[in-house]
């Protein structure tokens, strides 16, 4: 797998800073800060509908927030995903029109249909279909490996795992845990122990839209109600 170039050297650290958002009357995210440097994964936890999702996209530049702040080695950008070659998103919901062909979806992102081949070699047969033709799993599949596998520096990851059996789900972390030596990556999911299998700095999201970053899992995560 080659997806070494020359963005490496020119962007190296995503930091968000001072998000703050609310609905309302309703806090959701509270003076975060994230940082996520090329070589590195950082794992979010945290409750349904503590803010994940949105904080993503805040950073990734398609949801607004009260105040927010994203850098890139220190330098202010308004929205992320204009910025060539520096970010790639997996929203939470499916983003691949269905009537795509698998085998034109690849190109179409600049992802390397030969990774993702030789990790899921089942996927070779599916080159020439629909991308609505395909299951749940099979779709949710796709759409991570393309994200990974897509020339940018950076990515996030919104429940990858979702509805992946737990086979691929092995062979994601290894893929992940690959294409982190040249991308940083932000990762979230309820597949709690496969997040901290393969994150370098894992944060949970509190109730009052903070992050905390674990230094002993197992048990904040029950003193946060995450876990039993
Ligand atoms: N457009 C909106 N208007 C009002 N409230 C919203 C809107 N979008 C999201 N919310 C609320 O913001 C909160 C955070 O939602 P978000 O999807 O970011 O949470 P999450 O941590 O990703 O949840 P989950 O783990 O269930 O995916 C939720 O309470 C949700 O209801």
């Amino acid at each position: 797998m080659d997806l070494s170039d020359e963005r490496i050297t020119m962007t190296a650290r995503l930091e968000a800073d001072s998000i703050w958002l609310e609905y309302g009357q309703h806090r959701i995210l509270q003076n975060i800060y994230v940082r996520v440097d090329v070589g590195q994964v950082i794992g979010l936890l945290g409750r349904n509908g503590y803010g994940k999702s949105s904080l993503l996209e805040i950073i990734y530049g398609t949801r607004s927030a009260q105040n927010h702040s994203v850098r890139i080695n220190g330098h202010y950008v308004d929205k992320l995903y204009q910025r060539p070659n520096t970010i790639a998103f997996l929203p939470q919901k499916s983003f691949i029109p269905g009537t795509l062909l698998i085998s034109e979806v690849f190109g179409l992102y600049g992802s390397s249909v030969t990774t993702a081949t030789e990790l899921f070699p089942e996927l070779t047969d599916m080159l020439p279909h629909r991308f609505d033709q395909l299951s749940g799993g099979q779709q949710r599949l796709i759409e991570t490996v393309l994200v990974l596998t897509s020339p940018t520096d950076f990515v996030l990851l919104d429940e990858p795992f979702s509805n992946v059996m737990p086979l691929h789900v092995e062979t994601l972390k290894v893929l992940i845990s690959t294409v982190k030596h040249q991308k940083g990556i932000l990762l979230t999911d309820h597949y709690y122990r496969d997040v901290l299998d393969i994150s370098d700095t894992v944060y949970v999201l509190t109730s009052g839209g903070r992050t905390i970053q674990l230094t002993e899992p197992e048990q904040q995560l029950q003193h946060y109600g995450y876990i039993r």
